[in-house]
């Protein structure tokens, strides 16, 4: 809106400007600037554009003869004079520069925007400028696109507004091709981001800025994960079901909460290593860090910071403790990990060392560390300390967000389809030896295990639409389609993973057997997990249908922890449901012989969500089941838990446009 506005009050200023340049010559428009008043004296004696080290020369009467000035007074008017002429020529040339480069600048962006007005119009969507539906509301409902989608195909441009064009794309063969070619994000996720960590080499809009430390992570995160399979990254799951029994001290398990913790626990032991597990701030660390996570989009959203609203400084304020504890972790982990005691700054050699070596305790931290000296050595930049500080931030909020909604969904859908869990219950304890600690290996054995993490991933992705855009260059796509710099690209996930014609009728249905259709071994999914893979693609049979899963993304921008992500919930699962059968409420039959052994967890479910439509229905459907929404995407925030009358609920706020609040209470 503020940027609309600069926009049009900037062209107005400026065509002034250049109108009278033009039609009144370099005389009048100069009398916009600084222009001298006129003197009083006759023009023949002050000369307008003399010499500039003439001395002013004086008037005198016709018929007197001239008096000599004395000689010093001449010397000091004509100094000052030169001076005055030559602030004023100076500062004029100054102004002039300056209204050249912003006319410059301006014409850059009338040029820009004239180029997007015809090349959006050339895409099919509805008629341009309707009445605005706001970007919250085409986040809020896969309904909206879908209506879009089955009017104008499977690519759609969408007016948010005279300078904001967004192109949803639902056709999966686009889908990829998209995802290769744009490689920016939205400058909102960077400022999102920015706000909540500071400065950060990760997440941020620009690819170019990413791309070195993405590749050095990943490569750390996929050797972690050899490295963590008999040791120390998982260890947290153990030391969690240790702590399970305690944490169930009430008669039911609340999910969210208890998803979140996991979450919280396996992405901190990976970032931290050992040190993450006697830290004593770790609880306040978490609950901080929740809290920053949820208002950060909502603040980032404003164009100018209200650092006027009180609400606003506190949020401040918790992000700089944040930054405190972060630091006070990432030194204790430096101390305690010894690997990183070791490394001297300067010395990238020595840290890659390190970190290649298995034997050690290593962490992710490690790996962001060395990313900071590749980039050092590729390209002669040092990222700072508050970089790494940011980056540690932005993985924990995004890892952590990330993860707790891929757990809560996989317990709530396993504790309602009692049937899927009695298969993985018989599936894990074949898997695993009864005292034996359990291995990546044999997880990656459990067919049915991964199959359910990517059902359940299919069916609740992270976020509602998997966003993009490219800030320099067109986006020029093989069926002929171009999409301009700058637009927003958004694929709706609800409707690409969700569609009947990719995936069958039963699209909305849990059913983890529709990944296990095609015969693959373990070998096979091994072979693929040490090239760097997750093994997932390969539990899809037709093409299509790899190219309609995109939990973790695709392209330039994909998920660099999604090996890590599947891997360590489905360790986390195996390990719960070892010991322990899901259920919805006291109530409920047994319905597995298998769970005979079994301690009972009680869950409270959760349904992370974002349609809210989508949401009712469920309710409708599963009216027996206790559903509370929260929403980790941008455009929708968590704020409040209670109403007046005391019930339980949760108010989802939408920045911006969106008109009003809407409450879902548990039932
Ligand atoms: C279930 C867990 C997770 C899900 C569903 C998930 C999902 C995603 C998605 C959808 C993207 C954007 C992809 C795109 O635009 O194509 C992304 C990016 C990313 N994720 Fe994850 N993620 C998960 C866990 C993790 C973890 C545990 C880490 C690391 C500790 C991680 C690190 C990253 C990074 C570094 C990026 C790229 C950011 C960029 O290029 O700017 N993710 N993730």
């Amino acid at each position: 809106m503020v940027r609309r506005f600069f926009f049009q009050g900037a062209v107005g200023e400026c065509s002034i400007l250049l109108s009278s340049l033009l039609l009144h010559g370099e005389s009048s428009s100069s009398a916009l600037l600084l222009r001298p008043p006129p003197r009083r004296s006759p023009p023949a004696t002050t000369p307008r554009h003399g010499l500039l080290l003439r001395a002013p020369r004086a008037v005198h009467p016709p018929g007197r003869a001239p008096q000599r000035a004395p000689r010093r007074r001449v010397r000091r008017v004509g100094r000052g004079a030169f001076f005055r002429d030559y602030a004023e020529r100076g500062t004029n040339a100054m102004l002039w520069a300056a209204l050249l480069a912003v006319t410059w600048l301006l014409v850059l962006r009338v040029a820009a925007l004239l180029r997007l007005w015809a090349l959006g119009a050339r895409l099919p969507g509805p008629p341009a400028f309707p009445a605005d539906p706001g970007l919250a509301a085409v986040c809020r409902g896969a309904g909206y696109l879908s209506k879009l989608h089955g009017s104008y195909g499977p690519v759609v441009r969408l007016w948010l507004g005279p300078s904001q064009l967004l192109v949803s794309v639902k056709d999966s063969r686009v889908i990829k091709e998209l995802l290769t070619k744009a490689e920016d994000k939205l400058p909102l996720t960077g400022k999102t981001y920015n706000l909540a960590c500071g400065k950060l080499g990760l997440f941020i809009s620009s690819f170019e800025k990413v791309k070195s430390r993405r590749e050095s992570l990943k490569s750390f995160l996929d050797e972690k994960l050899s490295v963590g399979a008999s040791g120390s990254s998982f260890k947290i799951i153990q030391i969690i079901l240790d702590r399970i029994d305690s944490i169930t001290a009430r008669d039911f398990l609340d999910c969210r909460s208890f998803s979140q913790h996991m979450a919280f626990n396996v992405v901190g032991s990976a970032l931290f290593g050992d040190a993450f597990f006697d830290w004593s701030d770790a609880s306040a660390y978490e609950e901080l860090m929740m809290t920053v996570a949820k208002d950060a989009c909502f603040w980032a959203s404003y164009a100018v910071s209200p650092f006027w609203k009180p609400d606003y400084r506190r949020y401040r304020t918790l992000c700089a403790q944040l930054k405190i504890l972060t630091q006070g972790i990432v030194a204790k982990s430096r101390n305690q990990n010894g690997v990183l005691s070791l490394i001297d700054m300067s010395s990238c050699q020595r840290s890659e060392r390190g970190i290649k070596d298995p034997c050690r305790g290593v962490s992710l931290l490690d790996g962001v560390i060395s990313s900071r000296c590749l980039n050092e050595a590729a390209e002669g930049a040092l990222s700072s300390e508050e970089e790494i500080c940011g980056n540690i931030i932005g993985l924990m909020l995004h890892g952590i967000s990330t993860c707790a909604n891929l757990i809560g969904n996989i317990l709530t859908r396993l504790a309602l389809y009692a049937n899927f869990q009695c298969q993985l219950h018989s599936e894990i304890v074949a898997g695993c030896h009864e005292s034996s600690e359990l291995k990546i290996d044999d997880v990656l054995r459990m067919k049915f295990l991964l199959a359910t993490v990517c059902e359940s991933a299919r069916l609740l992705p992270a976020g509602p639409l998997l966003q993009r855009c490219s800030l320099q260059q067109d986006v020029s796509l093989n069926s002929s389609i171009t999409i301009p710099a700058g637009a927003i690209l958004v694929i709706p996930l609800h409707l690409v993973q969700m569609d009947a014609s990719t995936w069958g009728n039963d699209a909305c249905q849990f059913n983890p057997n529709r990944f296990l259709k095609k015969d693959i071994n373990f070998e096979d999914i091994l072979a693929a997990v040490h090239k760097g893979s997750n093994g997932i693609n390969l539990f899809t049979e037709e093409c299509d249908k790899t190219e309609s899963f995109l939990p973790f993304g695709s392209g330039s921008r994909a998920c660099v922890g999604q090996k890590f992500a599947v891997l360590g919930i489905a360790m986390l699962i195996a390990s719960l449901l070892r010991s322990y059968e899901l259920w919805i409420q006291p109530e409920q039959k047994q319905f597995c012989p298998a769970f005979n052994n079994l301690k009972k967890l009680y869950i409270l479910c959760v349904y992370v969500e974002f349609d809210l439509l989508w949401a009712i229905n469920l309710l409708e459907a599963a009216p027996s089941v206790e559903l509370l929404f929260i929403d980790t995407w941008k455009h929708v925030c968590l704020v409040d838990q209670m109403d007046e009358e005391g019930r339980k609920g949760y108010l989802l706020r939408k920045n911006t446009s969106f008109m009003g609040d809407i409450r879902v209470y548990w039932h």
